[in-house]
């Protein structure tokens, strides 16, 4: 695991976007193309910030989300929504290039949905997907993994439907632990004093909290910071 703490929310953006580039460049080389899952929340005002700087060839991307709100994608609440009003047309990526959770049903007909969607891309037993680009919220959580929820210990789906999110929207689909841990990298990314509480839990008390069973097995973890979020870690 590496832990990188940058001096503010932009240098953070900086590097963020060169360790994507650097995965996307070596995905594209590997086998012409570049799978990657993105969060919601934070996480897009450092790609919108980074992602416009970096060299790699966009068509070769295939976007997925680590969990979507079951909404409208007109809903303030969709991540799809936000990604299309803020990164569309600002990078060189088109709405073709998302894997789009299926619209009008409930969270466990868009779960099974999507896993027959991304079931396009991956062969195996679990997805293997390039790069996750994962958040981390206020509780510990990520994806739509949440503190103390059944769902943490969910070993058999590739996406599971949650009905009772302690944060709003409650309906929404997430990627389980077993396909997190299967992917080639991940990358959480945050800043701001207000996380800087939670990484020292994180981080230094290695509390049981849902980020910290993102462990991939053979693949690397990146922990991009700020100095405001950082300000427990050791440097
Ligand atoms: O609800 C969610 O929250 C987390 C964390 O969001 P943040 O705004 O606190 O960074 C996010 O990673 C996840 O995708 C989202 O659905």
């Amino acid at each position: 695991m590496s832990v990188i703490i940058k001096e503010n929310e932009h240098e953070l953006s900086q590097e963020l976007a060169k360790l994507i580039e650097t995965a996307s460049n070596e995905a594209i080389n590997d086998h012409n193309g570049f799978f990657v899952g993105v969060s919601g929340g934070s996480l897009i005002t450092l790609l919108i910030a980074g992602l416009k700087g970096i060299r790699t060839d966009f068509s070769k991307w295939k976007i997925f989300f680590n969990d979507e709100r079951v909404v409208p994608v007109d809903d303030p609440d969709s991540t799809f929504g936000a990604y299309k009003k803020d990164l569309v047309g600002k990078v060189p990526i088109t709405e073709d290039q998302f894997v789009q959770i299926k619209q009008g049903v409930t969270a466990d007909v868009a779960a099974k949905d999507y896993v027959q969607q991304m079931a396009q891309y991956f062969t195996g037993s679990w997805p293997a997907f390039d790069l996750l680009l994962l958040g981390m919220g206020p509780d510990g959580h990520t994806c739509s993994l949440f503190p103390g929820h059944p769902l943490l210990e969910d070993d058999s789906r590739w996406v599971a439907p949650i009905t009772d999110s302690p944060k709003p929207p409650p309906a929404r689909v997430t990627i389980t632990f077993p396909v997190i841990n299967n992917a080639k990298a991940c990358i959480f990314a945050m800043w701001g004093d207000g996380k800087a509480d939670m990484l020292r839990r994180v981080l230094v008390d290695k509390e049981d909290l849902p980020v910290n069973r993102v462990k991939p097995k053979s693949g690397k973890l990146f922990w991009i910071v700020d100095k405001a979020a950082g300000k427990y870690l050791k440097k």
